[in-house]
């Protein structure tokens, strides 16, 4: 088994780190989950393949681990400071649903969208409506111990109060230095204090809404983070992910919290980890801006979420992914290629049990993989080992994802390696990229765009004529029928028993 150290680039130290786990038996991690007022667009998708690779190393590496995500469904403001409204109440009052409807549509296809793109389901799921009582105590536990101050809106959390506010995103904060205090909008004594409470106007009545010592209102949205992270994996924890966005606002503000409930400067996790965005044309994917992707819109151009997942594979988490459906298409035929490699692999070794090696991880969820390595990894002769520990550098090194695709494209074509061998390192491989190397095959990377209208019977004439057209030697009439097909959204495959057809992707709209 390998064991070189496993680097973090850490955001509360801005360098590379060695993870040294708390418990290497039960590595403790906690990731912001989604708000659940709409579907998850492909840049949120993202965040959650970071998790999954950091969660399948961890496990390759040996290590066991407790995964918990949370399932925003209330709080989350329209601006992540404390303006505008609740994106659960916005999305009911849009879609005349009750907020419990539109979470639960919302929570369901999220977890769809996870199971189609293989992420491991996390050890714990919370939902911060399940979680207000604890919330409640925990405010007045940081109430008492002088950490905030009360409004006519609420409760809000004094930030100056804490050592080394808003270091996790290198703020620059007026307003918290020794005789340069500005006050805040609304009253608040810094522009960077936050609501840990939110009390209802006393005119208006809320869609949701709890009694609390600070009025009828709703708990702010940085509050559910530290309240459910601290409930299941305990004061001090090992990772908490989340997109870049969050380094600046909502983790600085639960460091903030964590600290004043710690009393001490403990900031909860001790690595933060946060994967960057995925853009369209330099902007950031969003649900407010343009180009709000999702996996459906994948699926309806005829791509299979799994090239989505190799897609994103091919970034490392912390550099910026530029989104076109160009790179998405060459993604699956990467995959395709892959696939087809694979098959032939296959065909060469025969049935093996550890070839079903492939849902293991998926149904221990947090179980270590090192058991499972041992039998896959076994009979490897000293050349196919060198390749095991390739991917052991390139994990290790801060997840890079990039370094193990582009060994794994080349260790299926090594001939000095038995095809046994090869396959072995695929299982191997697989474990920590997730892309059902060993299950998928590559017939069921064609699926049907929706923009393909193209009647079966009409590609089969098609195909008629085409064969008609070369026996008569007239290849221009024959490329143009395929080449006709294709814009159809099909393609041709000409092999000994004659031409088969399968659905290419036919991308029906802009990024
Ligand atoms: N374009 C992106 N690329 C990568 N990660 C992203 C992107 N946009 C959001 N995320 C991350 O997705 C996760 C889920 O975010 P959440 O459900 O709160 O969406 P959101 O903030 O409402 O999305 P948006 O900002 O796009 O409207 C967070 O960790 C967030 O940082
Ligand atoms: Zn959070």
């Amino acid at each position: 088994m390998t064991d070189r150290p496993l680097q973090f680039y850490n955001s509360l130290t801005r360098e590379l780190e060695t993870f040294e786990p708390l418990d290497p038996s039960n590595v403790r991690i906690y990731s912001c989950g989604p708000t659940v007022y709409n579907y998850a667009h492909l840049g949120n998708l993202r965040a959650y393949l970071f998790v999954d690779t950091l969660r399948r190393t961890l496990m390759w590496k040996g290590y066991g681990l407790t995964h918990v995500m949370n399932i925003t469904d209330v709080g989350h403001l329209t601006s992540d400071a404390d303006e505008g409204e609740d994106k659960m109440e916005r999305a009911a009052e849009r879609e005349q649903k009750t907020v419990w409807d539109i979470a639960a549509h919302y929570t369901e296809a999220f977890e769809r969208d996870l199971a189609g793109l293989n992420v491991l389901e996390p050890s714990i799921w919370c939902k911060a409506t399940d979680h207000i009582q604890e919330m409640i105590d925990f405010a007045r536990d940081i109430a008492e111990g002088g950490y905030t101050y009360a409004l006519e809106d609420g409760l809000y959390f004094d930030t100056a109060k804490v050592p080394d506010y808003g270091h996790l995103g290198r703020l620059d904060l007026e307003g918290l230095e020794e005789g340069k205090r500005v006050a805040g909008p609304g009253g608040k004594r810094h522009p960077s204090d936050f609501a840990v409470w939110r009390r209802s106007p006393s005119d208006v009545q809320r869609l949701m809404e709890w009694h609390s010592p600070w009025g009828i209102g709703a708990p702010g949205w940085h509050l559910e983070c530290s309240v459910m992270s601290i409930k299941y994996l305990g004061r001090q924890f090992d990772i908490h992910t989340g997109g870049v966005d969050h380094r600046q606002v909502h983790h600085c503000n639960e460091i903030a919290q964590n600290q004043a409930y710690a009393r001490s400067g403990e900031t909860g996790a001790r690595y933060w980890m946060h994967n960057e965005f995925l853009v369209v044309r330099d902007r950031k994917m969003a649900k407010s801006a343009g180009g709000f992707l999702t996996l459906s819109s994948v699926r309806d151009n005829g791509l299979h979420p799994l090239a989505y997942r190799l897609f994103a594979l091919t970034a490392a988490y912390r550099s910026q992914l530029e989104f076109s459906w160009d790179a998405l298409v060459a993604a699956r035929a990467q995959l395709r290629r892959l696939l087809l490699r694979i098959a032939e692999l296959k065909a060469k070794v025969g049935s093996a049990d550890w070839l079903r090696a492939a849902g293991e991880a998926k149904y221990s969820k947090g179980a270590s993989l090192s058991y499972l390595r041992e039998e896959i990894e076994g009979p490897l002769g000293e050349v196919a080992k060198a390749w095991v520990d390739k991917l052991d550098a390139a994990l290790s090194d801060d997840l890079s994802t990039p370094r193990a695709l582009a060994d794994l494209g080349e260790l299926v074509e090594i001939k000095q390696l038995t095809p046994e061998e090869r396959l072995r390192l695929v299982a191997t491989y697989d474990l920590a990229l997730g892309l059902q190397l060993l299950t998928l095959e590559a017939a069921e990377l064609s699926l049907k765009p929706k923009a393909a209208t193209i009647a079966e019977a009409e590609i089969e004439a098609a195909i008629a004529e085409r064969t008609a057209a070369r026996k008569a030697k007239d290849f221009a009439a024959a490329d143009a029928l395929r080449d006709g097909l294709l814009a159809k959204g099909v393609a041709l495959m000409d092999g000994p028993e004659g031409t088969a057809w399968a659905w290419e992707p036919l991308v029906a709209e802009e990024a």
